[in-house]
């Protein structure tokens, strides 16, 4: 067992840390081929503002209450968990208390794929919802930014094998986003854990 870092963002209204080495890189290596080869992935249809684009990455839902996900008029329905699933939510669920029913997962397959700003804060996931984010992959920055405040901005990267916790009342007063780069890069697998109720 190796010892975790954690770093907690001293950001106001929000309780964020991130755990570089949550994974081993070659643990996360593994997992991210595995994933990258067996997951049902999708590209759905996005409407923003009444118009209609294909989502500028691909997705995948897994769970184990079949409780649907909508999200930017999309509706996803959860297959089971797979072995490799279940073994990062148990992994999670060592650190933080809490039983994770649901994973989003997103493949940015360049620079050209991304998610624009949002928050996780639709009504399925109940008040001060925790996220855990696992990063495989690419590295690619994370965004973030006040609701209210535009002064308060924040930048990190989201490393190979990491995991980034979000809870309390971060969705209520922040933003998020994976912005798009022009750099020639490799592809990136997130699995978001979450609880839908
Ligand atoms: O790819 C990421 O790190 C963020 C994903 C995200 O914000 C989401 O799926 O809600
Ligand atoms: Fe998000």
């Amino acid at each position: 067992m190796h010892k975790l870092i954690v770093q907690n963002l001293d950001l106001p209204d929000a309780d964020i840390s991130y755990i570089p080495n949550f994974l081993d890189p070659a643990q996360a290596g593994d997992i991210f081929r595995e994933l990258r080869d067996s997951v049902s992935w999708r590209q759905d249809p996005i409407t923003v503002f009444g118009k209609t684009y294909p989502q500028p990455r691909l997705t995948a839902l897994y769970g184990n209450n079949g409780k649907p996900y909508a999200y930017s008029n999309i509706t996803m329905h959860p297959e089971p968990f797979t072995p490799e699933i279940r073994i990062l939510k148990e992994g999670i669920e060592a650190l933080c208390a809490v039983s994770f029913t649901t994973c989003l997962l997103n493949l940015y397959r360049d620079g050209r794929d991304s998610n624009g700003w949002h928050a996780d804060n639709e009504k399925e996931l109940g008040r001060n919802p925790v996220i855990a984010s696992i990063s495989l992959g690419q590295e690619r920055f994370f965004h973030l930014k006040h609701r209210n405040r535009t002064e308060l901005r924040h930048k990190l990267l989201l490393e190979n094998g990491s995991l980034l916790l979000m809870q309390g009342p971060t969705q209520h007063h922040w933003l998020h986003q994976i912005p798009k780069t022009a750099r020639t890069i490799g592809e990136r697998i997130n699995l978001t854990f979450r609880v839908i109720k």
